[in-house]
């Protein structure tokens, strides 16, 4: 549904220039929502605009539903950008009118009459859950209402495609997630394609299919999330997984780890679960082969894509020898196991 290929962005400024985008390919199947990560500057923002062409590429194609862009007259691509719709960060909504005027707005340029866009606006603000701040003005909405009006806005022209740029960046993490779930609500009911740029791997894992992750203008790796998250193969990929799991030894266990400079007691051992690693009952059966007992200190398990995977802090019981033969075990199933120090 949406392809760009091999697009290249440089920008002329007056002393220098600026590669923004080299040579990235990306190939969205309908029906797919697809996320694009990089830390700032990586390009993400020039990516997405060039799948409208709000930046013209300097090389390189861009296919929407099989239909090169880059070779529309300008009424051609006016029409395609119908189809293509796109939510900011910043929502971009009209001050001087309410609710139910933005989410009309699109409806009007198409000359649609007035009892259509009633239904439609209606329909809309309904599967947004605003239908009963449609009178009310902008200024007067939290930002996760101001974007889902923004959502209903951009779905009241029917497009085939929405791009997201950062759409809740600005957002606390509990708006964050009910406005993820409702671009996957609209991806299913609507089955409208969507491209998304983020900085966060935590958008990705909730709501992506497939992922492509950028630096410095390239890609550097893409594929299925699940793919990704059990097997990521740049260093890149596996920075982004890991900065979406924190989980951090308390301070105490790290005072009591400093004191203990014999390095006996009790292991404090470090759990990492990936994509390979074995969906078992594994504390209780290391203590039913091993009697090594687990004290959970901290965890977090998180699922993307059917994928299982995170990180179980635990202070390890029992004596010595056995110890290491739950480490051992723990390898056998693919689960990491790293002891950061003794109690
Ligand atoms: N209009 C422009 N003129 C000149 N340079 C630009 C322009 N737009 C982007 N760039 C440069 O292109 C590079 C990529 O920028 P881009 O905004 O696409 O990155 P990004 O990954 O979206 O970053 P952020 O997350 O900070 O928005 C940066 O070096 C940026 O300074």
């Amino acid at each position: 549904m949406i392809r760009l290929n091999n697009i290249t962005k440089t920008f002329v400024l007056r002393d220098r220039t600026i590669t923004a985008l080299s040579g990235v390919s990306i190939n969205v199947p309908k029906g797919k929502i697809f996320g694009v990560i990089g830390a700032s500057g990586a390009g993400k923002s020039t990516l997405i605009r060039c799948a409208n062409l709000l930046e013209q590429p300097t090389s390189g194609e861009v296919y929407i539903d099989g239909k090169n862009l880059m070779q529309l007259s300008g009424a051609e691509l006016a029409r395609e950008r119908r189809q293509i719709g796109m939510i900011f960060q910043h929502f971009n909504l009209l001050s001087s009118r309410t609710v139910y005027q933005n989410v009309a707005f699109p409806l009007e340029l198409e000359g649609a009459s007035k009892t259509k866009i009633r239904e439609r606006v209606s329909e809309l603000l309904n599967f947004v859950g605003l239908a009963d701040k449609h009178a009310d003005y902008p200024v007067s909405l939290s930002g996760g209402q101001k974007q889902r009006v923004a959502i209903a806005r951009t779905l009241a022209a029917s497009p085939k495609v929405l791009l997201c740029d950062e759409a809740t960046s600005a957002l606390d993490p509990e708006t964050t997630t009910s406005i993820l779930k409702l671009l996957k609500d609209t991806n299913e009911k609507f089955g409208i394609t969507i491209l998304l740029i983020t900085h966060e791997m935590q958008v990705v894992k909730a709501i992506c299919d497939e992922v492509a992750i950028i630096s410095g203008g390239k890609l550097v790796e893409q594929g299925a999330v699940s793919e990704i998250f059990s097997h990521p193969k740049s260093e890149l990929a596996k920075k982004f997984i890991s900065s979406s799991i924190k989980v951090t030894l308390p301070r105490e266990y790290e005072e009591r780890i400093k004191l203990n400079t014999a390095g006996s007691g009790n292991p404090i051992i470090r759990l990492t679960f990936n994509g390979d690693s074995a969906d078992s009952a594994v504390l209780s059966e290391v203590a039913g082969l091993f009697g090594v007992n687990n004290n959970i200190i901290t965890a977090q398990i998180e699922h993307a894509a059917g994928i299982k995977f995170g990180t179980i802090l635990v202070e390890a019981q029992g004596n010595a020898e056995n110890h290491s033969r739950a480490i051992n075990y723990y390898k056998t199933l693919n689960i990491g196991a790293e002891v950061l120090g003794y109690v």
